[in-house]
Order: structure tokens, then sequence, then C-alpha cells
């Protein structure tokens, strides 16, 4: 199963429009919604620490200037100036405890945050009960962007918390500048103003050049996963083509650094035209004050606070545009994770589902038609099957003709878009999905191979019975696996993987890796362990057993599925033939049905095909 992300178009769901400005407000809520879900304690701490350390330099330039202003004038009570700059002391002391408090509950938020987006996703994914979703290179994108920005919300909310500081601390020096002198409290807000609307833009432009440039990083992870995917590196490393994706990813590394390049050479002009007129305005009022000061029209305690005011709304207006820059384009990748977050399953879930009985009469498809996409080709095409309770049915058919599918609308992995599929008589549609697919036991064409223990890999047929020692084995042996898994190093505890180690494994120790035909035969077995099902599914068992084995299993299974309503899908027409139906599928329709003995004499579709590789095994055998 593969989880690397496919490149599309230009912007996540290959949209070329860049995202809007309430996408940060959007983003904000959210994210403080998701932080006050995850860590309410921590996230009120850091909400006490902004306001102190938002507060504390005001408060302290204050009491300095009446500091200053005492001894100047001589005018003073030695016990006032004492507490006074005591004050001051203590609100250094109080910034310096916020900060390290602050940064501990940063860590906090961080934590629980990210741990709760992760899981909020992943929910969300399992939520989905089709494939259909999951299977859009859109969404798949979309995905892969959420995941990677399940931290967003941590970011979100610091940014947004340090901008409130920057709010607090520059609001309060301009209200000291404006009880010094409301004129120059307008120049300098004269001057920040443009400073502001400057930055916003440029943070603008960074969030509209990480947009047209996010298809581009996409495919970067697209190239870096195929040149460091091990199931990838065999073709790589026979076609040579390392240097080739290389080459690819290095030109798309190129693409974004030039854009980013003209872009910075585009902003360190404005900044540093910006930054100008905020020293030219600082300097300017500083001159006006110590003049003021020199004619007695402001005392020396107005100076000083003139002095941090001006430093305080210079300092905190670049931490506030410096926050809003960084809350967009985190705002941006936020999106996906809320988008993912709240999308809607892809298969309708009935208004009142109805419990999905036990299987007593048989599954019936009338007139069916599917397929994968709205503007794809249709892959059945009004088709027609009724699977009588207790039959052993094959499914018989060219390569495409449309036997997988079918076997994925039985486990209504979709909807099929005309038609209806029943069990027992009852839609599928109003049945719950995952009630249906509890009873239904399936080993698909290309089963999963988990990196887990062998005996892991056989249980997750049956959460329930995940450790029972027993139906392990026994499910093992009928697959005709358990003889290998107990030659294992460690039986089947052993780890199936290269990667991953048991827990309580020394890390010398090394994982084994099966052959392909030996994790098919897992895969049957993890399958087994719900042979009592009432339905079993095996979409081409076969597929990578060698002859003896494909026999062995063969026998095994006709003994199991004996009673039991079963469908085969096999390429192997020596093993269709036992069925107790056979259906042959072609134009999306079922061409031929009938026993093995029917069929033949039918001379047709499933004749030819069976004819045709009986020969070729005689030519072989000649
Ligand atoms: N997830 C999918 N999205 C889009 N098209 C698909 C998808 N899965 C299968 N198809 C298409 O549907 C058609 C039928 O595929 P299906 O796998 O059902 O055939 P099959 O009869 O099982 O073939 P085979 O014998 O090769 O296993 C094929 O043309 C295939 O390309």
């Amino acid at each position: 199963m593969s989880t690397k992300p496919k490149p599309t178009g230009p912007g996540p769901d290959g949209s070329e429009s860049a995202p809007r400005r309430s996408d940060l407000l959007r983003g904000l809520t959210a994210a403080f919604a998701l932080a006050l879900r995850a860590c309410p304690g921590a996230l009120a701490t850091r909400v006490a620490t902004v306001v102190v350390a938002g507060a504390a330099p005001i408060a302290a330039s204050w009491l300095l200037k009446y500091v200053v202003d005492g001894l100047t004038s001589g005018d003073f009570r030695v016990a006032d100036l004492t507490w006074a700059a005591a004050g001051i002391g203590l609100l250094t002391v109080a910034l310096a405890a916020g900060a390290a408090v602050s940064s501990y509950a940063d860590g906090r938020i961080r934590r629980a945050t990210g741990t709760r987006a992760q899981s909020e996703l992943l929910e969300a994914v399992n939520r989905l009960s089709g494939l259909s979703r999951l299977e859009q290179p859109a969404f798949h994108d979309r995905l892969q962007l959420a995941i990677q920005s399940a931290q967003g919300a941590e970011r979100l909310v610091g940014a947004a918390l340090q901008g409130a500081q920057g709010l607090l601390t520059m609001t309060g020096f301009l209200g000291s500048l404006l009880l010094i002198s409301p004129v120059l409290t307008l120049i300098v807000v004269a001057a920040a103003v443009p400073a502001l609307f400057a930055q916003l833009a440029n943070s603008r432009h960074r969030a509209d050049l990480f947009w047209r440039t996010s298809n581009l990083a996409r495919r970067q992870i697209f190239y870096r996963g195929l040149l460091t995917d091990s199931q990838a590196a065999k073709e790589i490393r026979l076609y040579g083509l390392g240097p080739y994706f290389a080459r690819r990813l290095r030109e798309d590394l190129d693409g974004i650094n030039g854009q980013e390049e003209r872009l910075d050479r585009r902003l360190v002009r404005h900044e540093s035209a910006l930054a100008v007129l905020g020293a030219a305005v600082s300097t300017g009022a500083l001159v006006w004050g110590v003049h003021q000061a020199a004619t007695h029209a402001l005392s020396a305690g107005d100076v000083s606070l003139l002095v941090a005011a001006l430093a305080g709304v210079q300092t905190s207006l670049i931490s506030l545009v410096g926050c809003i820059a960084q809350s967009h384009q985190t705002a941006l990748l936020f999106d996906h994770f809320l988008y993912v977050t709240q999308v809607t399953d892809d298969l309708p879930a009935p208004v009142a589902p109805v419990a999905v009985p036990a299987l007593r009469r048989g599954i019936e498809l009338r007139d069916v038609w599917f397929r994968y996409t709205d503007d794809g080709p249709w892959i059945l095409r009004g088709l027609d099957l009724t699977i009588p309770y207790g039959t052993s049915l094959a499914v018989v058919g060219l390569n495409g003709a449309g036997k997988s599918t079918l076997v994925k609308l039985l486990c209504r992995l979709y909807d099929p878009q005309r038609g209806s599929i029943s069990w027992d008589g009852t839609d599928l549609r109003v049945l719950s999905a995952e009630e249906l697919r509890r009873r239904i036991s399936v080993v698909f064409q290309d089963p999963m191979e988990y990196d887990l223990t062998a005996g892991e890999n056989i249980g997750l047929g049956d959460l329930d019975a995940l450790h029972d020692q027993e139906r392990l084995r026994a499910a093992a042996t009928d697959a005709d696996i358990h003889t290998a898994l107990a030659r294992l190093p460690q039986g089947y505890d052993t780890m199936l993987s290269r990667m991953f180690f048991p827990d309580d494994t020394e890390e010398s120790a090394t994982g084994v890796q099966l052959s392909g035909g030996q994790w098919q035969r897992l895969a049957l077995a993890r399958a087994l362990m719900r042979s009592g099902r009432d339905l079993m599914i095996l979409d081409e068992p076969g597929t990578g057993l060698d002859a003896v084995a494909e026999r062995h299993v063969h026998d095994r299974l006709t003994t199991l599925r004996q009673g039991a309503t079963s469908i085969l899908v096999s390429h192997r027409m020596g093993t269709a033939r036992a069925a107790d139906l056979i259906v042959v599928i072609a134009d999306g329709t079922v061409q031929e049905r009938g026993s093995h003995e029917e069929l033949m004499a039918l001379d047709g579709a499933y004749a030819e095909l069976f004819t045709t590789q009986a020969e070729g095994y005689e030519e072989t055998v000649r």
C-alpha cells in the first residue's frame, strides 16, 4: 500500500485560487478550540503569561518615570522611590518567571494539541466507510498535507498569543505616549500604520508563494519517497532511475528557491525602507522630547517614558507583524487539517440503519451499474446475479472484467450508481456498513503485509482472538503456513519486518521477510480466523502460491467452504470448476452461468478459457 502522494494540479484539489483572508480567522478559531479541548489548563496559564508579559513593560516604564521625575525635581519621599524601584524589580522578576512558565505551558500545549490533532485526523479518516475518497488524488494530497500540518494548531495558537502580547504592549505604550503628547502619538501611529500594512501585504505575498509552490513541494515528497522506498528500490535500481528522479527533485527545489529568492529581494527593499522610516520617526521624536525637556515643557521622567514607549511600540509592532505573517502560512496549511477532519462520509449512512441478520436466503445483485468516477468508464453495466445461501460461487473472466470490483461492492466499499445489492432481501445501503463487514471474511487480491509479528498478522482477522494461540495455529494450518511459521526464529512471535522490532528484542535482532506466496498464505490464514462468518470471499487466493501449495490450500478451502456461502475469484480454471455455480463476467455483465459441466456443454467463453488453460498445461507437459 503506497502512502506516497501523487502530484496533481497547482493547489490542493488542483484549484488555482489562493486561499481567502477568512481562512486565517477560521484557522485561528479552530486552533484555539482544539487547544481548549486538548489542554484547557495550559492554555489558561499561557493567556495569563501573555497578560503579564504584555503589561509589565508598560507598568515598569511608568514606575521609572515616577523615579526619574522624583530624583530630578528633588521633591520626593525616599520610601516612595524605594517602593517604586522595588516595584520595577518585582516586575522584572515577574517577567522572567512568566517567560519560564510560558515556555513550560507552550510545551504542554504543543504535546497535547499535537496528539489530539493526530487522533482527530485519524478518527476522521476512519469515519470514511468507503474507498472512493481515499482514492481521489486531490483528497489524498489534502490528507498528506493535513498530516504534516497537525502541529499547525499549536503554532497558530502560539503565534496568536504572541501577537496578542505585542498588541497589548503596543496599545499600552501608545496610551502612555498619548498622555505625553497627542501629536507625538499621532506621528508614531502614522509611521507604524504603513509599516503594518506593508508587512501584512508581504505576509500575503509569502502565503501566495507558498500556495503557488505547494504543488512543487508535494512533488518533492513524491520523489523523495521513490528514492527512499524499499519497495520502489528494485525498479529504481534495475532501470537506473535514481539520478533521473534526483534531478527532477533538484529542478523542483530550484524552482521553489528561485521564486523565494525573487520575493525575498523585493521584500528586503520594502523592509529596509520601512526600517529607515521607523528609525527616522523615533529619532525625530526623541530629539523633540529632549528639546521639550530642555525648555521645561516635558519632565525628565516624560522623556524616559517617551524612550521606553518608542522602543516598545517598535518592538511590539515587529513582533505583531511577524506573528501575523506566521499565522497566515500556518493557517493555510492548517486549512487542510480542517478540511479532512470535517469531510463527510463517502458512503451515505442509512438514516435508520437496519441490523444485519445472519444470511439465510442469499445475496442478490439487480441491474448493478458501477463506475469509479463520474467521468470514468462503466465497469459494471446492469449486472444481475443471485448467490443463494450455502452456494459456492466461482467468478471468472478476463483481466479488467470487473471481478474485484464486484467483490468490493459486495463489501460495500462503494455503492453502485444504479441498481441494488441486497442481503436477504435488504438493500446494503440501509444496513450498517460496519456490521455488514463483520459478517464477511475476505482475502483481497492485494492483501496487506503488516510490519507486525506472524501471530499478529493472522490474529488481525479477528481482534478478539488476537492472542488465542490455538485459533492462530488452526488458521495457519488451514492456510498451510503453520510449519513455515513454527520454524521462524521466534515462531509466531517473529517480527515480519526489516524496519521494526518487538519492544523487548535487542536492536541487533533482525526481522524476517516472507516470500510473496507465504504472505499470501498468511493473508488466507487471517481470513480463515473469520471462517465462521456468513460469507467468505477469496479474490485470487492462489496468486503467488506454487502448484503444490495451491493444491493443498484448494483442498482445504473446498472442505471449509462446504455448506457455507462463498465466492471465489480465480484465473485458475482447475480451482474454479469445483464450485456449485460458476459465472463468467464480461462487458460488465454476467455472460454465462452454470456448473462446470453445463458451461462446458455450452461451449462458450468459459469452455474457451478452460480448454485454453488445459491445453497450455498439456503442451508444457509434452
Ligand atoms: N480504484 C479504482 N479506480 C479506478 N478504476 C479502477 C479501480 N480499480 C479498478 N479499476 C478499473 O476497473 C476495471 C475492473 O477492474 P477489476 O480489478 O475489477 O478487474 P478484475 O476483473 O478483477 O481484473 P484482474 O483479473 O486483472 O484482477 C479495470 O479497468 C480497472 O482499471
